[in-house]
């Protein structure tokens, strides 16, 4: 029964999804990276919110974990690189709390035009101070949003609502999109002399960390109000306070601070600051949406091997999963032949669906295809890091699709290109489900690739046969299956041919030896499957 780990604090109805889907969870929240490395290796999931950090040396501790579920958006706590060199799929919940976000920005807006924190604490202090919180309208003003994605989006959609001018810095959002939803694409600039509202929605990446930077600062429309509900390393914190300060900046509403929790900030205190403790998803709806969604996702993965939003494996939904399945079995087969019979020398590697085959996702079967080449040289290989090692390693991998049927109502074919040689292999599956290898060097051959085999080449000529068997014999091995082609350019004569066999037990080197001696024999080698 596969082991899940909720660290975050997470609606009661993730725990229940795990059990209903005969998923074992524990909810162990608060802990210490320390404490939290010491019972990592238990765990084949871990669900999280932002609290987690997921590092390379948690990653490190965590020898069972297969899939990280985050049950929100962002993924900034997550080394991404780090659990995808492992292997670990790392998926978020990329919509079930952005409509609850998006408020939480309208919300601040209003919260700055109207200064209803300090309004509210006055009152209540008994000091009824009418004329000291003069606020500003929304109507016929303009918001600047930086980051135009699920959130922006609906952000925009709202302050239309409020009859603001809503003008977009996106470098991403295309003219047709901004047309649709009413917002005018601009430069960052322009956004920053326009704006009065400036809100972030953006992922904090390299190139988005301090966005709003001292400079950018300075060139804002004087008297901004700015709100962030993104992250926190979007904006300089102490330009920030220097901008309050100076009355550059009228105002700032935060959600997300550049340290989290943010118990001691250089901003705290500044005059016309709103802050909010990371408060942008925390509804009840939002956090029912992410955890069911958080749960049934790493439930379809650890039970059914469907992938859904994930971020670093293509997806594969619960209902694609097991049509996919036998082809990624097919496919992790005819990489490893590869990768056995060529090792580590491949440059270029083409991966060609035909037939039933060209109906699928392509993208998992090109993920198996080189997890099993490189499992040949790598223990600790998937269809997780495979494409990313590859990548690393400058492999050129190419995807074709021909929808035609060819010989086979189904068939994938593996072409790997080294600096000396080409290989190429295809297989197909049988009845749907049993995977075979149809090809290989050239010659028509139906195998199973399955446990071990020796794979021989040689001069196609009358007693080999006989010479093997007796060979193989004499050193004890018993063969299981035979299978015999011969190269299709070489189909009516002498030639060469090729042998597949399948044997009992593991082949010692110095009877593989012995059978590279039989007269006529080109290449001998042992694999496994
Ligand atoms: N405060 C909170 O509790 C929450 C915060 N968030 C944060 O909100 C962020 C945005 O979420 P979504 O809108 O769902 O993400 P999204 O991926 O739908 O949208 C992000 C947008 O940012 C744009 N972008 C990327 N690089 C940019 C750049 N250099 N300059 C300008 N725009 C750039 C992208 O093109 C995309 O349109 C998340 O990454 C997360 O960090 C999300 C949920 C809750
Ligand atoms: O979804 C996100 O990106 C968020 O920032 C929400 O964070 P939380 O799950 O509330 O800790």
């Amino acid at each position: 029964m596969p082991k899940v780990l909720i660290s975050d604090s997470m609606s009661p109805k993730a725990a229940e999804i795990f059990r209903s889907r005969g998923v074992e969870v524990d909810e162990i929240t608060g802990q210490t990276p320390d404490e939290l490395k010491a019972i990592i290796g238990n765990y084949d999931g871990l669900a999280i919110r932002s609290s987690t950090k997921v590092t390379k040396e948690l990653l490190a501790a965590a020898t069972n974990l297969k899939v990280i579920g985050r049950a929100g958006i962002g993924v900034d706590n997550i080394d991404v690189p780090a659990a995808s060199a492992k292997g670990v799929i790392v998926m978020n919940t990329p919509f079930g709390n952005s409509i609850t976000t998006a408020e939480h920005a309208i919300a601040m807006i209003f919260a700055l035009a109207r200064q209803l924190p300090e309004a509210d604490a006055s009152t209540q202090a008994g000091k009824w101070e009418k004329n000291r919180f003069m606020g500003v309208e929304l109507t016929a003003k303009t918001l600047g949003l930086i980051g135009a994605g699920n959130i922006g989006s609906i952000v925009a959609d709202r302050a239309r609502g409020l009859r603001m001018k809503v003008v977009a810095y996106d470098p991403f959002l295309t003219a047709e999109r901004a047309i649709e939803m009413g917002v005018e694409k601009v430069d960052l600039d322009t956004l920053l002399a326009r704006a009065d509202f400036i809100t972030l929605h953006t992922p904090l990446t390299d190139a988005t960390r301090g966005i709003l930077s001292r400079d950018a600062l300075a060139k804002t429309k004087k008297g901004v109000r700015i709100v962030n509900c993104a992250r926190g390393g979007l904006i300089d914190e102490v330009a920030l306070k220097e901008a309050l300060d100076s009355g550059q900046v009228a105002g700032a509403a935060l959600d997300v601070f550049a340290q989290e929790p943010a118990k001691d900030n250089p901003l705290f205190g500044t005059p016309n600051l709103v802050c909010t403790p990371h408060l942008g998803a925390s509804t009840d709806e939002a956090q029912v949406n992410v955890a069911i969604q958080v749960a049934e996702q790493l439930s379809d993965f650890l039970c059914d091997g469907g992938i859904t939003n994930a971020l670093n494996v293509p997806s594969m939904s619960a209902e694609e999963a097991p049509r996919l399945k036998p082809y990624m079995a097919l496919a992790e087969k005819l990489g490893s032949l590869v990768g056995q019979l060529e090792g580590s020398d491949i440059t270029s590697l083409s991966v060609e669906v035909e037939g039933a085959a060209a109906e699928l996702n392509q993208k998992p079967i090109t993920a198996a295809v080189l997890a099993g080449l490189m499992r040949s040289y790598s223990d600790t290989v998937n269809m997780v890091n495979a494409p990313y090692l590859a990548k690393e390693r400058g492999l050129d991998v190419r995807e074709v699709r021909h929808e035609r049927e060819g010989d086979y109502h189904t068939l994938v074919r593996v072409t790997a290109t080294g600096p000396e040689r080409r290989r190429e292999v295809a297989g197909s599956l049988f009845g749907d489900a049993a995977p075979r290898l149809v090809e290989i060097a050239g010659t028509r051959i139906e195998t199973d690739l399955d446990g071990d085999m020796i794979y021989i080449v040689n001069e196609d000529t009358p007693g080999f046969i006989g010479r093997l068997g007796m060979t193989l014999g004499a050193a004890g091995v018993n063969i299981g299956n035979f299978h015999l082609g011969r190269r299709l350019a070489d189909k009516n004569r002498g030639g060469d041919a090729v042998l597949m066999l399948s044997v009992d037990a593991p082949v010692d080197g110095a009877v593989l030896d012995q059978v590279c001696a039989l007269e006529g024999v080109k290449k001998v080698k042992a694999l496994r499957f």
